[in-house]
């Protein structure tokens, strides 16, 4: 189904967030459809990270409203809540992997705090999903501090997919990585999110991550969505945030990729 006529599976609508007298989200407003993926772009500081972690209820709104998979945090039960945040899983900035953990045990660790699975199938599922993200069953039993940082991601995805969510949000994938592994891992969320059917929520300053995977880009500017929609639609705004983003010196190679891709 084309993403634009799918559901939304994330509603947020007039959405204020702070810190003291500091406004970060100034009535915001963004929807996402199931199946997408959502490319989140903005200025340093903006507010991209502020926005993903409210919607996972890790940080409190001051107003407005947040639906997720149809449950509002505002009216919606302890037990709902928990219900649907096993619906979704989450790679932070850095990978946030537990450093006396194994690699196994951190892509355990959600099916520890929501499933009953004897650990013989966590285990098995663990590894299944370490397979998925490309690392080989020799490194499970590795530690955080001992992996590159495209295998810390890899592993972080893992453990983001390892409720089967329907939702993924992706805080910076590809930042720390080469340009050759950040491809590889932006070809790797492309894949999952189309064989999953994945709904993915990517904050990025990374622009061959939007023009590669990003079904429709959201431009989050003076705490407000300046403008949203697919890459071509992004290159033809005349905002001048996103001329200077999409259209600037830096962005003029990938741009120009974009439209003469290699025959
Ligand atoms: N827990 C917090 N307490 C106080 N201020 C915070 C907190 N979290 C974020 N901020 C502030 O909110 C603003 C937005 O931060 P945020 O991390 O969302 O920016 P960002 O758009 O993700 O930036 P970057 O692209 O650099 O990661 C910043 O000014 C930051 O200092």
């Amino acid at each position: 189904m084309d993403p634009a006529q799918s559901p939304v599976v994330i509603g947020v609508r007039e959405l204020v967030v702070g810190f003291g007298d500091h406004i970060v989200l100034d009535h915001l407003s963004l929807d996402v459809r199931r199946g997408e993926i959502l490319g989140v772009v903005g200025a340093s500081g903006g507010g991209k990270s502020v926005l993903l972690r409210t919607i996972i209820g890790l940080l409190p709104k001051r107003s407005g409203t947040i639906v997720v998979l149809g449950a509002d945090r505002d009216t919606a039960s302890f037990e709902a809540m928990r219900a649907i945040e096993r619906r979704w899983g989450v790679l932070f900035q850095q990978g946030a992997l537990f450093s006396s953990l194994t690699v196994r045990q951190n892509v355990e660790f959600p099916m520890r705090e929501y499933l009953k699975l004897s650990q013989k199938l966590q285990t098995e599922v663990a590894m299944a999903k370490l397979g998925m993200v490309g690392i080989n069953a020799d490194d499970a039993e590795k530690y955080p501090a001992e992996l590159s940082g495209g295998m810390t991601k890899r592993v972080a995805l893992a453990r983001a997919l390892a409720l089967d969510p329907e939702i993924v949000f992706l805080d910076e994938p590809t930042s720390g990585l080469d340009p050759i592994s950040a491809g590889d891992f932006d070809t790797l969320i492309k894949t999952l999110q189309q064989t999953l059917g994945l709904t993915v929520f990517m904050v990025t300053h990374d622009l061959d991550s939007l023009f590669a995977v990003c079904d429709r880009v959201a431009a989050l500017v003076d705490g407000k969505v300046i403008a949203e929609g697919p890459i071509a639609a992004m290159l033809a705004c005349e905002h001048p945030w996103v001329k200077a983003y999409f259209q600037g010196k830096r962005a003029r190679e990938t741009t120009h990729a974009f439209n003469h891709p290699a025959s």
